[in-house]
C-alpha cells in the first residue's frame, strides 16, 4: 500500500514538473535554515507547504525544512541545472534576508558544499559520460555592489560595463576560466572568495551587501554532425533583502541598502511584468535585472530559492520573503528553447588545444 502511494506520488510529481516545464514557470523552492539557538516558528505540514504562526499557509514547488541536507536540496534542483548541457539557459537565484541561509544553500562550506559546487561537479560528470560530444566548461564570477559590476576572477577586480544587443548581454573583458576537473573548481572558488573579501575590505563593506553571480557556460560540439549547443548556468546569491528602516542604516550603509532595495524591487517588477504579460519588461532598471535578462527573458529555465529564518523575531521579513516567492511562482517565462547551431566552427576548446586559463570573452 505504502509502495503504491509512493509510486503515485512520484508519478504526480513528474507530471507536475512536466506541466511547469511546458508553461515555463519559475520553480520556487523555500528553505528554512537550521538554527539550534531558537525554536522554529514555522511549520511544515508537507513537502510543498509552510505554515506561519498566524495560520496562513504558503505553497511552493518544494519546501525544505531546517533538517534538509545539502544533498537533498541539490537532488531537486539537479534536473533543471543539468539541462544547460543540452543548450538551455538556466538561472538559479537565492533570495532572503541576511543570515537566512542563501550563501549556505548556494556556496555551502567545505564539509557541506552547496548548489554551486555540486552543479559543476554534476555538469563535469555528464560531459564525461557523453563521449560523442566535445564539451567545454567555462566559469566567470561577478559581484554587483552599489549598481556596479566587478569581475571577481580578474586579479585586479576590474569594473565591467554591460552592453546589450537584443536579448543578449555582453560584459567586455570578463574573465572566463576553463573548468576540467575538481581542482579547477576549487581554484576558481578560492580565487573568487579571496578577491571578494579583498574587494569588500577595500570598499569597507561585507560581501553580504553585494549580489554574487556565478556563470558557467557549457558548449558542446557533436563529433558526428558538428552541431554546437551553448547553455549557460547562472547561479545568483542575492544580497540580503531586509528593509532600510529596520536596519537603521546611515551613510555608506544607507547607500548600500538603497542600492540593494532598488535592485531587488527591480527584480520584483520584472517578475510582475512577466506575470501580467506586459509588453515592456523593465530589465534595464537595475544592473542586476539587466545582467539576468537572458536568464529571465523568455527562453530560459529559472528556479528561485527563498531562504527564511526559523526565528520568531524575523517573522515580518520571513512573511515578506515568502510572499515574494509566492508571487514569483506565477511567473511564466514561456517554454524554454535550446541554443543549438547547425554545424559550424566551434568556439569550444577541445583537449588538444590545451588549457587556457583566464581567457577573455
Ligand atoms: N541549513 C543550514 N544548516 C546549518 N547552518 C546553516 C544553514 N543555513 C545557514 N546556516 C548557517 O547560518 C549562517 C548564516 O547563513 P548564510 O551566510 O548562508 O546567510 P545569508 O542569507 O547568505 O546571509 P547574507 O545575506 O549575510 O550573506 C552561516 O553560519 C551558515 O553556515
Amino acid at each position: 500500500m505504502k509502495e503504491l502511494y509512493q509510486r503515485e506520488a512520484l508519478q504526480r510529481k513528474l507530471l507536475y514538473n512536466k506541466l511547469q516545464e511546458m508553461r515555463g514557470n519559475i520553480r520556487v523552492f523555500c528553505r528554512c535554515r537550521h538554527d539550534n539557538r531558537v525554536s522554529c516558528s514555522l511549520e511544515f505540514p508537507n513537502d510543498q507547504e509552510v505554515r506561519l504562526p498566524d495560520g496562513r499557509k504558503m505553497k511552493f514547488d518544494r519546501v525544505f525544512n531546517p533538517h534538509t541536507s545539502q544533498e537533498e536540496v541539490f537532488e531537486d534542483t539537479k534536473p533543471i541545472i543539468t539541462s544547460c548541457v543540452d543548450g538551455y539557459n538556466v538561472c538559479i537565484l537565492a533570495y532572503g534576508q541576511t543570515g537566512s541561509g542563501k550563501t549556505f544553500t548556494m556556496q555551502g562550506n567545505h564539509q557541506q558544499p552547496g548548489v554551486n559546487i555540486r552543479s559543476i561537479q554534476e555538469l563535469l560528470r555528464i560531459c564525461q559520460e557523453r563521449d560523442n560530444i566535445f564539451f567545454t566548461l567555462k566559469a566567470s564570477m561577478v559581484e554587483i555592489y552599489n549598481d556596479t559590476i566587478q569581475d571577481i576572477l580578474s586579479h585586479d577586480v576590474n569594473q565591467l560595463e554591460l552592453r546589450s544587443q537584443g536579448n543578449k548581454i555582453h560584459l567586455p573583458g570578463l574573465t572566463e576560466m576553463l573548468v576540467e576537473n575538481l581542482d579547477d573548481i576549487n581554484e576558481i572558488m578560492d580565487l573568487g572568495e579571496q578577491n571578494r573579501s579583498v574587494a569588500s575590505t577595500k570598499m569597507n563593506s561585507t560581501s553580504s551587501r553585494s549580489h554574487l553571480i556565478f556563470m558557467i557556460t557549457v558548449e558542446g560540439q557533436d563529433k558526428a554532425s558538428g552541431a554546437v549547443s551553448t547553455g549557460t548556468l547562472t547561479l545568483c546569491d542575492l544580497a540580503g533583502s531586509e528593509r532600510v528602516s529596520k536596519s537603521e542604516a546611515q551613510g555608506q550603509r544607507l547607500t548600500e541598502a538603497a542600492a540593494i532595495n532598488k535592485s531587488l524591487s527591480s527584480l520584483g517588477q520584472v517578475f510582475t511584468a512577466l506575470r501580467t504579460g506586459q509588453l515592456h519588461i523593465p530589465y534595464r532598471n537595475s544592473k542586476l535585472t539587466h545582467i539576468l535578462q537572458p536568464s529571465l527573458g523568455g527562453d530560459a529555465k529559472a528556479c528561485l530559492f527563498v531562504a527564511v529564518s526559523p526565528d520568531e523575531a524575523h517573522l515580518s521579513e520571513t512573511s515578506s520573503t515568502l510572499q515574494f516567492g509566492s508571487n514569483a511562482r506565477h511567473v511564466a517565462l514561456g517554454q524554454a528553447k535550446k541554443n543549438v547551431r547547425e554545424k559550424g566552427p566551434s568556439t569550444a576548446w577541445n583537449a588538444q588545444e590545451g588549457k587556457s586559463r583566464g581567457s577573455r570573452r
